[in-house]
C-alpha cells in the first residue's frame, strides 16, 4: 500500500530532503507538452473497502514503470498504517499519480478518500475526473460502499468500468458478483473486467480498457488558466501543494493565479506532476492534472472544489463548492491540565494538514482549558485522536460527542439580535432556553445496509432502536438483500456500525449518503448532583430517548461516585422535570462507639448531632465531579 495521504507527510519530508535541491537544480524539467487532451485520461479507483483499491493502483503503477518492485518494497518498509485504519480495514487517504503508458498516454489516477466521511471529497475528486474504476471483490460482491460509490460517479456523470478482482480466491463467485452488478447497478456482464489485482492476472487490460473507454477531457486552451482544486497537503517550507486539474489555458511559474473562494492572489513558484513524486514540468496546460505550489500558508485557503484561475481573468467557478463541514464535535482536554498549552501547539500543528477541523476554545469545571474541535465524522475524529497521541504524545480526554443542531425563532428581536431566524446548536450547553425558539431539527442521513437475508429481522430491529425509518428493501443474488433506511446521524455516529457488525456476524455493510436537517422533538437533558449541573454531560436528545438515556447515566454515574459524609442526590433533568434519580447513601461513621455503658441519653444526642451536621456540609458542600469519574463515565458513553 504505497499510496496513503495520511503518511504523504512523511514522504514528503523525505523527498524534501533527499531531492529538494536536485529538483531546483536540476534544468531539464519535466516536458509534457506533447501530452494534449486527447493523449489524457483522469481516472479514480473507487471501491467498497479492503475490495483491492489499493493493491490495484499499486499494479498500475508498476506496470506503466512509474514504480519499481524495489520501491515499492522500501516504501512499504516507511509506510505503516495508523491502528485505527488497520482496525477498521480502510486507508482514509491514497495519493494521486500520473503513469505514462506506452510512451503515448498520461493517465492520471485521481486520489478518493476511502471512507463516508469524505463524501464530499470523493464527489469534488470524482468531478475531476471523466472516469472511473469500480472494484468489486469477488468473493464479498456488492457492498454498500459500492453502491454509494457507484452513485457518485453516476452523479458526477462519469464513465464506470466495473472491476470484478480477487479472481484467483477460492471462495469467488464470479457468476454472484456479475449478478449483484447488473440486477443493483444497471451493469453490463460484457462491459466487466476480471483480474486479480495481487497476482496481476488482466491488469494490463485494465489500462488499455483506460485508454479505450475513458474519454479524454474537455478543455479549451485558448481560453485564461482556470482549475479545479481537488486535493491538498502541507509541508512547512513550501506552504500548500495543491492538487489542480487544468480545464483551460495553462500555468507555469511566474504566473500569478486566484483563488476563486478566497479571491487571494498568489505567485505561482513551481507546478508539476505526482508520479508520486513531486516531479517539476515546465507547465500544467488544458486537460493534465498536476501541483502547483504558490506560498500558500494557510490550508484554510487550499480548499478542495475550490476554483484556481488566472488573475484578473473573469471565469465562472466549478458549481457545487462547499467548504468542509464538520458534523461530529466534541470536547477535547489534556489529561493533565498542566498540559494545555503543549496540546495546543500539537493540535495547531496537525490542523495545519487539515482544513476541515474546526476549532474553538473550550473549557470545563473538572477538565480545565481545552478545544471543542469539529470533525466530519467519528472516523475522522478518531484519526486525529491517534494523530495527536502517536504522533505528539498527547494524552487526551474526549467529551461525548455530538452533531450540530439547528433550532429556528420568530420571535423578532431575536432574530434581529444574531441577524438570522436560525442558530446551529454545536455545543450542547448553549442550547436556548425552550421559550426562545419554535422548532427543532437534526441532521438525517440515507443509509444503505448490504446483508444476508436471513439478518434481516435483527438489523430492521436494530434501525428501528435508533429511530430509523425504513424506505426500501430489496434481495439480490446470493442470498443477500439491500436495505434502505432514514437515520438520524446522532444514533449512527457511535456505535452503530459495531451493533450492525455483531448483529449479522460481520457479514453486513453500511453507507450513508445526503445529509439534510429535519424537524426533531429535541431537549436538553441536564445531570445535577444535589442540584448542581455537571456541564460536562450535558446532551441533547431525542424527547423519545431521553429517558432511557437518563436511567443509564444516573445508573453509571451511582456506581462511579465514591460515598461522602453526606447523601448524594444524582438527577436527570429535562428543564426542571425529573426523569431519573439514584441516590448514594452518606457513609456511616458510628459516633456512639466510645460510649460505653448504657447512656441512652448521650447517644441519641451524638447521633442527632450527626445527622445535623450532615444536613449542613449536604446544603453548604459544592459537590464536584472528580476527573477520573468523568474519564469514566465519558469512556463507558463511547
Ligand atoms: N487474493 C487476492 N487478494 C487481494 C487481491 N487484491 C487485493 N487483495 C488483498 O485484499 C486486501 C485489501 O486490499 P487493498 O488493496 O488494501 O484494498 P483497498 O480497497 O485499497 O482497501 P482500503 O483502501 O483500505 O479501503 C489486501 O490484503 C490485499 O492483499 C487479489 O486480487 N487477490
Amino acid at each position: 500500500m504505497i499510496l496513503r495521504k495520511s503518511l504523504i507527510h512523511n514522504k514528503l519530508n523525505r523527498i524534501k530532503l533527499e531531492n529538494f535541491n536536485r529538483y531546483l537544480s536540476d534544468e531539464k524539467k519535466l516536458d509534457i507538452s506533447k501530452y494534449t487532451f486527447d493523449k489524457i485520461r483522469n481516472f479514480s479507483i473507487i471501491a467498497h473497502v479492503d475490495h483491492g483499491k489499493s493493491t490495484l493502483a499499486d499494479r498500475l503503477l508498476e506496470i506503466t514503470g512509474t514504480i519499481d518492485k524495489n520501491e515499492k518494497s522500501k516504501n512499504k518498509q516507511v509506510l505503516d498504517r495508523l491502528e485505527v485504519e488497520r482496525k477498521r480495514g480502510i486507508t482514509v487517504k491514497a495519493q494521486t499519480a500520473s503513469m505514462f503508458y506506452k510512451n503515448d498516454y498520461l493517465l492520471n489516477l485521481i486520489d478518493t478518500p476511502g471512507h463516508i466521511d469524505f463524501t464530499y471529497e470523493v464527489s469534488r475528486s470524482l468531478k475531476a475526473c471523466q472516469g472511473c474504476l469500480l472494484v468489486v471483490d469477488a468473493a464479498q460482491g456488492v457492498q454498500a460502499q459500492t453502491i454509494a460509490n457507484f452513485f457518485l460517479a453516476f452523479e458526477a456523470g462519469i464513465k464506470v468500468i466495473p472491476v470484478i478482482n480477487k479472481i484467483d480466491l477460492k471462495t469467488a463467485n464470479v457468476e454472484a458478483t456479475i449478478e449483484q452488478l447488473t440486477q443493483t447497478l444497471d451493469l453490463k456482464k460484457e462491459e466487466m473486467l476480471f483480474i486479480s489485482a495481487k497476482n496481476g492476472i488482466n491488469c494490463e487490460q485494465v489500462l488499455d480498457e483506460i485508454v479505450n473507454r475513458i474519454p479524454s477531457p474537455i478543455v479549451n486552451y485558448d481560453k485564461p488558466f482556470k482549475s479545479l482544486v481537488f486535493d491538498s497537503v502541507y509541508d512547512l517550507r513550501r506552504g500548500a501543494i495543491i492538487y489542480i486539474a487544468c480545464v483551460d489555458g495553462e500555468i507555469k511559474k511566474g504566473d500569478k493565479v486566484k483563488s476563486f473562494f478566497t479571491k487571494k492572489v498568489y505567485e505561482v513558484q513551481e507546478v508539476g506532476l505526482a508520479r508520486p513524486d513531486f516531479r517539476p514540468s515546465n507547465k500544467i496546460q488544458a486537460g493534465q492534472v498536476g501541483y502547483m505550489i504558490c506560498n500558500i500558508r494557510n490550508i484554510k485557503e487550499a480548499l478542495v472544489g475550490d476554483t484556481f484561475h488566472l488573475d484578473k481573468a473573469k471565469i465562472e467557478p466549478f458549481p457545487g463548492f462547499k467548504s468542509p463541514k464538520p458534523m461530529v464535535f466534541s470536547g477535547f482536554f489534556p489529561e493533565d491540565s498542566q498540559n494545555f498549552s503543549l496540546l495546543r501547539k500539537s493540535i495547531e500543528k496537525l490542523c495545519i494538514n487539515d482544513s476541515s477541523v474546526s476549532i474553538a476554545e473550550d473549557s470545563s469545571p473538572a477538565l480545565g482549558q481545552g478545544y471543542r474541535l469539529g470533525f466530519l465524522g467519528l472516523l475522522h475524529m478518531e484519526v486525529f485522536k491517534e494523530r495527536l497521541e502517536k504522533e505528539f504524545s498527547q494524552s487526551v480526554i474526549i467529551t461525548a460527542p455530538n452533531v450540530p443542531y439547528k433550532v429556528k425563532f420568530s420571535n423578532q428581536k431575536l432574530v434581529k439580535f444574531h441577524g438570522t431566524n436560525e442558530l446551529v446548536i454545536v455545543n450542547p450547553t448553549l442550547w436556548p432556553e425552550v421559550h426562545n425558539f419554535d422548532e427543532t431539527l437534526e441532521p438525517v442521513v440515507s443509509g444503505t445496509i448490504v446483508c444476508p437475508n436471513d439478518n434481516f429481522r435483527e438489523v430492521n430491529q436494530l434501525c428501528l432502536s435508533r429511530r430509523g425509518v425504513f424506505e426500501s428493501r430489496q434481495e439480490i443474488s446470493g442470498d443477500r438483500v439491500i436495505l434502505k433506511y432514514k437515520l438520524p446521524l446522532n444514533e449512527i455516529i457511535l456505535d452503530f456500525f459495531d451493533k450492525l457488525k455483531k448483529e449479522t456476524s460481520g457479514y453486513a455493510s453500511f453507507d450513508y449518503e445526503d445529509i439534510f436537517y429535519e424537524l426533531s422533538d429535541l431537549v436538553k437533558l441536564v445531570i445535577c448532583l444535589n442540584d448542581i449541573e455537571i456541564e460536562e454531560l450535558t446532551q441533547i436528545v431525542h424527547r423519545q430517548r431521553a429517558g432511557a438515556i437518563s436511567r443509564v447515566l444516573v445508573e453509571k454515574l451511582r456506581d462511579e461516585i465514591p460515598q461522602k459524609q453526606f447523601k448524594i442526590a444524582i438527577q436527570a433533568k429535562i428543564g426542571g422535570k425529573i426523569l431519573a434519580r439514584e441516590n448514594i447513601k452518606a457513609m456511616r461513621k458510628d459516633v456512639t462507639a466510645k460510649c460505653y455503658g448504657g447512656d441512652q441519653t448521650r447517644k441519641l444526642k451524638l447521633l442527632r448531632e450527626q445527622a445535623e451536621g450532615k444536613k449542613r456540609i449536604r446544603e453548604t458542600a459544592k459537590i464536584e465531579i472528580s476527573k477520573d469519574v468523568l474519564i469514566n463515565i465519558l469512556r463507558k458513553e463511547k
